[in-house]
């Protein structure tokens, strides 16, 4: 299980401080849509820069537009990109195909995605399927990512990633379905001592195996 520290909400300089002091802890490290909004994929470049060997994950979120998005991202350092799974099939498909190209990998956000539309997604094996509870729904109506609410079938078939206001009472929960990748964002960087929190995760997930 990897987990994925997401960065939203700071600076770039801050962005990078904070993965700096948790780096030893965390696998993936995420720029988080917040930081390429608001500057772009200079973010991402200098993620790559600082953290040459770790995972950078561009949470773009791409819903039309994918070729140029993607490749955007690629060729900016990241190891994995994303795109809504509420996007067109054609749009997710040119995912797939770019991160084919520059031998990347794609992760499908699942937010608002209906169980039709989440049958085809399971399709795209080689994807990480992202469970996501969206920060809207952590903020207005106190949900977070407790559990993967998704078909046995493809929590055992596909590659899966959750997301959402996850904590380490919630990572108890969701460690049994054992995803790939555990996203954590404000547990870790909103904490007092952020290292201290994400070596928590890390050894709760050690003592898993
Ligand atoms: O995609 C995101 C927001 O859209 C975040 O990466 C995700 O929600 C993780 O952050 P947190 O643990 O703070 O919820």
């Amino acid at each position: 299980m990897n987990i994925q520290l997401a960065l939203d909400r700071m600076t770039i300089d801050d962005a990078i401080n904070m993965a700096k002091r948790v780096k030893d802890h965390v696998d993936w490290i995420e720029v988080g849509t917040s930081l390429i909004k608001e500057f772009g994929m200079e973010s991402v470049k200098r993620m790559k820069e600082a953290f040459p060997d770790k995972t950078i994950v561009a949470d773009i979120k791409t819903n039309d537009n994918a070729k140029y998005e993607f490749e955007l991202c690629f060729k900016n350092g990241a190891d994995v990109a994303t795109v809504m799974g509420t996007a067109p099939k054609a749009t997710i498909q040119a995912c797939i195909s770019v991160a084919r190209q520059y031998q990347k990998n794609v992760m499908i956000d699942l937010l608002n995605v209906s169980q039709e539309n989440l049958e085809m997604l399971s399709q795209f094996d080689q994807a990480i399927l992202c469970a996501h509870v969206s920060k809207d729904e952590q903020e207005l109506s106190g949900k977070s990512q407790c559990l993967i609410q998704l078909p046995s079938s493809i929590i055992k078939n596909n590659r899966i990633a959750a997301a959402g206001g996850i904590t380490i009472d919630s990572m108890k929960r969701l460690a049994s379905d054992s995803p790939e990748v555990v996203i954590i964002g404000s547990a870790i960087t909103k904490a007092e001592k952020p290292e201290k929190v994400a070596k928590e995760f890390k050894d709760f997930i050690r003592q898993l195996i």
